[in-house]
Formats: C-alpha cells, sequence, structure tokens
C-alpha cells in the first residue's frame, strides 16, 4: 500500500487561520496588533520570495508586517544598528533576519544582536539553551513544524526510534532536542556517519535535512516507518523549460512504497515554517504585553 501522504500545506493553513484569529483576540486585548519585523540583506532570488511569502502571510494573519531590505554591500554595523532599532520598538514582537546572509557578514554576531525575547527564529543561543534544558523560550519554526506534523500523525512518540539526517543549528539539532523531549530514543547522523543506510533502516521516524537531493533511498527505510523530509533541492531545469523541478532529501517515489506515512516536496514541511514563524510571533507579543496566551490554543 502506498504510504499515506502528510499534507503539510493544509496542516500549516488551518494554523495560520487559528493564529490569525488568536492575533484578532491579542489586538482587542493589547490595543495594538502583534508586530514582526523581517529584514532582507540582498537580492538572493529564494530569500526574495520568502521573505514576500512571510509579509503576506503576516498581514493575512492580522499582525503587523515591518519589513527591512538592505543592500548586499551592507556593513555589519549599519545591520546591527537596525537590529538594534528593533528590539527597542515596542510595535516589533518579533525580529528575523532572513538567511544566508551574504558572505561578508557574520550570521552568528547578527543573531546574536537580536533580543532573544524578540528571536521568533529562536536561533539565539538564549533560546539554544533554553531548549536543550528544557526552558521555554523560541524554538526554531521548522523542526517545530515537524514536530507538529508528527505528533499529529502518531500521538505519542515515547519510546520510538528516530534517525535525524543533518546536524545544523537551524534543523538537525533542535530537532533531535525536540524528538528527545517526546521521549522517542534519538540518533543524528550526519555525513561521516558509517553505513548511514543501515542507521537510518531502525528509524520509526526519519527526519532527513541534509540537503542533498534524494539521498536517502526507499531501501534504506524500515517498513512503515515516518518520514518527514526537510530538503528543498531545485533540480536543473529539463531542456525546454525555464525551471528544474523541487526534490525533498528523499527518494520520494521509493519511498511511497516502503513507509507508512511521508511528507512531500514542495507542500510538506516548507509550508509549515511561516505558519511556526507567525504562531511565535503571536507569543511573544502576549509575553510582551505579559498576557495571558489563549487556553491550550497556541
Ligand atoms: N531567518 C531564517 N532564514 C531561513 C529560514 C528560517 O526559518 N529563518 N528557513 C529557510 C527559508 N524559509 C523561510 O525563511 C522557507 C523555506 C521554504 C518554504 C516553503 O514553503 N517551501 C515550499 C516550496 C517553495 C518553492 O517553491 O520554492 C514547500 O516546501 O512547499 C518556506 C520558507 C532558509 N532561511
Amino acid at each position: 500500500m502506498a504510504a499515506q501522504v502528510i499534507d503539510g500545506k493544509a496542516f500549516a493553513a488551518k494554523l495560520r487561520e487559528r493564529v490569525g484569529r488568536q492575533a484578532a483576540q491579542f489586538e482587542q486585548a493589547a490595543g495594538r496588533k502583534a508586530g514582526l519585523a523581517v529584514v532582507l540583506v540582498g537580492e538572493d532570488p529564494a530569500s526574495q520570495v520568502y521573505v514576500r511569502s512571510k509579509h503576506k502571510a503576516t498581514v493575512a494573519a492580522n499582525m503587523e508586517s515591518f519589513e527591512h531590505r538592505l543592500p548586499a554591500d551592507a556593513g555589519e554595523a549599519e545591520l546591527l544598528a537596525l537590529v538594534e532599532r528593533l528590539n527597542a520598538d515596542p510595535a516589533v514582537d518579533g525580529i528575523l533576519v532572513q538567511l544566508p546572509l551574504p558572505g561578508h557578514l557574520d550570521e552568528q554576531a547578527v543573531i546574536a544582536a537580536i533580543s532573544p525575547d524578540k528571536d521568533v527564529d529562536g536561533f539565539h543561543v538564549t533560546n539554544a539553551g533554553r531548549l536543550a534544558v528544557g526552558q521555554s523560550g523560541f524554538v526554531p519554526c521548522t523542526p517545530l513544524g515537524c514536530m507538529m506534523l508528527l505528533t499529529d500523525r502518531l500521538g505519542d512518540l515515547s519510546g520510538l526510534e528516530a534517525v535525524v539526517i543533518g546536524r545544523s543549528n537551524i534543523v538537525g539539532k533542535p530537532m533531535a532536542q525536540l524528538l528527545l523531549d517526546a521521549n522517542a530514543t534519538v540518533t543524528i547522523a550526519h555525513s561521516r556517519t558509517k553505513d548511514l543506510p543501515v542507521v537510518v533502516r531502525r528509524a520509526d521516524i526519519v527526519v532527513a535535512a541534509v540537503g542533498r537531493a534524494e539521498m536517502v533511498k526507499a531501501e534504506w527505510l524500515k517498513p512503515q516507518a515516518t518520514v518527514i523530509d526537510v530538503g528543498i533541492n531545485r533540480l536543473p531545469a529539463e531542456p525546454g523549460t525555464d525551471k528544474g523541478r523541487l526534490v525533498g532529501d528523499v527518494d520520494y517515489a521509493g519511498a511511497q512504497g516502503v513507509a507508512a506515512a511521508i511528507t512531500p516536496v514542495p507542500g510538506g514541511v516548507g509550508p509549515m515554517t511561516i505558519a511556526v514563524l507567525l504562531r511565535n510571533t503571536l507569543v511573544a507579543a502576549y509575553r510582551n504585553e505579559a498576557l495571558d496566551l489563549p487556553e491550550g490554543a497556541l
């Protein structure tokens, strides 16, 4: 039987709707809208698309969107000064600096400049530390979105074997932490892992976040595994077409014959990233106004 498709796009749409309703309640209670500031440096085409999508989604969710664009050759001092202004602006609850930054800018220094209480990306070391020790903070959007999809499908993850392929600060490490907090038995695999297919084959849950097109093959998977594909890789355009096809890190067609459920690319994890960003921004707004979060919802 073919694997069930985990429809991240539909899940994300429902989450965005719910956040939008709660953002309207926030406005009533606080007398202002929740605000998200997004900073884009340069003209990376994919980043421009994501920033535009964030702006549209923020406005659609009854929140204020503040967009700041700097030229590709902007200096670090200019960027840090902008982050400082946003840290001090009471209308801004969440700050996101779109990554990747141009090579001459130090990403870690820029992330470190964001106030941890406005770091809705959850990338600041304070929030990474809070996640590591089980304190409440902001959790990176993509892994939190993956967890929402997993718990929606599987319920309790206790005792399940989970393999996370990839060890980035943005996805792999926080993903592993979240799975561990949910009592899964977690392995983080990476480019130097020996016998990766053997490691992956013991997993009830596979999260692939390596950024290598269709690297995870069907025969690596344990039958009836749940597969979360975080990869977004654009293949070169076929002759006669202008855009290449998007594929994940998993051989989707092959995996469909083995897995119990799998996220597609596009339409799986990707849309969850922006939906969770809105959710984190609303949480930041409630915290900044010292208001109680709405009952059980977020
Ligand atoms: N500061 C940040 N920078 C980046 C993040 C992030 O979370 N914070 N994540 C990615 C980019 N990203 C959001 O910023 C993002 C990536 C993908 C999607 C998405 O919906 N993808 C679609 C496909 C889109 C396409 O056609 O290209 C899908 O998978 O269905 C949304 C947001 C890096 N930078």
